[in-house]
């Protein structure tokens, strides 16, 4: 008994040493393979021996008058890579348009209602994680709804993918985010630089993106940042990878909201699966990093067909092939 102890001890402290090893040095193609090697260690097998949800009931707060499509796509894309329900809280006005795009998804036009923390509060116990910002606007009633939603979400123990308007919350109220171990956040480089300026008080260093990552993820209270760009740089306070997966040269809108819908899945099971199975990075580095990895190769397989057309629905249709490419064969 004690002896198992000491194992499983000296096993997290390498992990530790590790992980704080790889933090300044950078991430090649055999970092590359390694990491998603660590991806494919999390994603559940299917067996007949399972039931509905099991393999993951997703949230989307999101959705408004002006944008119906990035909640859709951020919601779709968490069912299409294996989660098993996905639902959506948006406003009552976007509800029956999101509910026209696809018959998928659980639709609730909750977001404007004054009890809107409520009535989302009382699904949460049944969500196993919450992407917070896909189309949310920046409406004040619906920041403030949000805000409920994402303490309550906290209270719950439930992870969060915060992107979009829902870092544009964080970035007025830094507090909210501080020191949750289960949250990531989803900047491009707009939504970044206005993160660093609001947290650190500067605008990122260009010339060191891992360091203003790390920077970012470390004054935040080591939550995981993911800087999406050219190449996307994930950070956990402690480690730092990238993922320079090939992706496309097309940066049509809603790409980031197909990464964001994935990562809501997979930072479910890689919390799931434990450190243990990731071995090596956090479990929510590790989901970060397949979400990026998805999404670009998404975007790689829909562009071969469609060229300068390639839209967001397109690289939809590919997170099957894409998924089983990368991590299933
Ligand atoms: N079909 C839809 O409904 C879509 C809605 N979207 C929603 O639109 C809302 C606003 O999102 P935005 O991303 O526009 O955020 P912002 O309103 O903060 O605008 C960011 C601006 O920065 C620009 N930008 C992005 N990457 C850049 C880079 N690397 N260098 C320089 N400029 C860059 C963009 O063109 C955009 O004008 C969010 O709610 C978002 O979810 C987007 O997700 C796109 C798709
Ligand atoms: N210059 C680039 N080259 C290759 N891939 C990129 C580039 N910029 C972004 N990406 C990829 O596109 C995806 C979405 O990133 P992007 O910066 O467009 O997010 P976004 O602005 O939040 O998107 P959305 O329109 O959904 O809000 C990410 O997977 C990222 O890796
Ligand atoms: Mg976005």
């Amino acid at each position: 008994m004690a002896v198992g102890a000491g194992c499983a001890a000296l096993r997290g402290c390498l992990r530790v040493l590790k992980r704080a090893f790889s933090q300044h040095k950078g991430h090649s193609g055999k970092d590359m393979e390694s990491t998603l090697q660590s991806v494919r260690s999390i994603v559940p097998p299917l067996t007949t021996g399972k039931h509905k949800g099991q393999d993951g009931r997703i949230g989307v707060v999101g959705g408004c008058r002006e944008y119906t499509g990035a909640p859709y796509f951020a919601a779709i894309s968490a069912l299409k890579v294996g989660a098993d329900l996905s639902h959506v809280f948006c406003t009552q006005e976007a509800a029956p348009v999101i509910k026209s795009y696809s018959p998928e998804l659980i639709v609730h036009p909750v977001l404007d209602s004054p009890d809107a923390v409520r009535a989302v509060g009382e699904w949460l116990p049944r969500l196993h994680a919450l992407v917070v910002g896909p189309g949310l606007g920046r409406d004040h009633v619906l920041l403030e709804n949000a805000k409920g939603i994402l303490e309550a979400a906290k209270a719950g123990g439930i992870p969060v993918v915060i992107d979009a308007d829902g870092l544009w919350l964080v970035a007025q109220q830094p507090a909210l985010v501080q020191g949750y171990p289960k949250a990531v956040l989803t900047p491009n480089h707009v939504e970044f630089s206005r993160l660093s300026e609001a947290v650190l008080g500067e605008p990122p260093d260009g010339r060191d993106r891992r360091g203003a990552v790390l920077r970012l993820s470390q004054a935040l209270g080591n939550v995981t940042v993911v800087q999406k760009g050219e190449r996307d740089v994930i950070a956990d306070g402690v480690q730092v990878l990238e993922c320079s997966q090939e992706g496309s040269s097309r940066r049509c809108g809603g790409q980031g909201d197909l990464l964001s819908g994935s990562l809501g899945v997979l930072a479910h099971w890689a919390l799931r699966a434990g450190p243990e199975k990731t071995d090596g990075p956090s479990p929510l580095l590790v989901a970060a990093f397949g979400a990026c990895a998805l999404t670009r190769q998404c975007s790689r397989q829909a562009f071969q067909k469609h060229g300068r057309s390639t839209t967001t629905t397109d690289m939809i249709a590919e997170v099957g092939p894409a998924f089983s490419r990368l991590f299933e064969d």
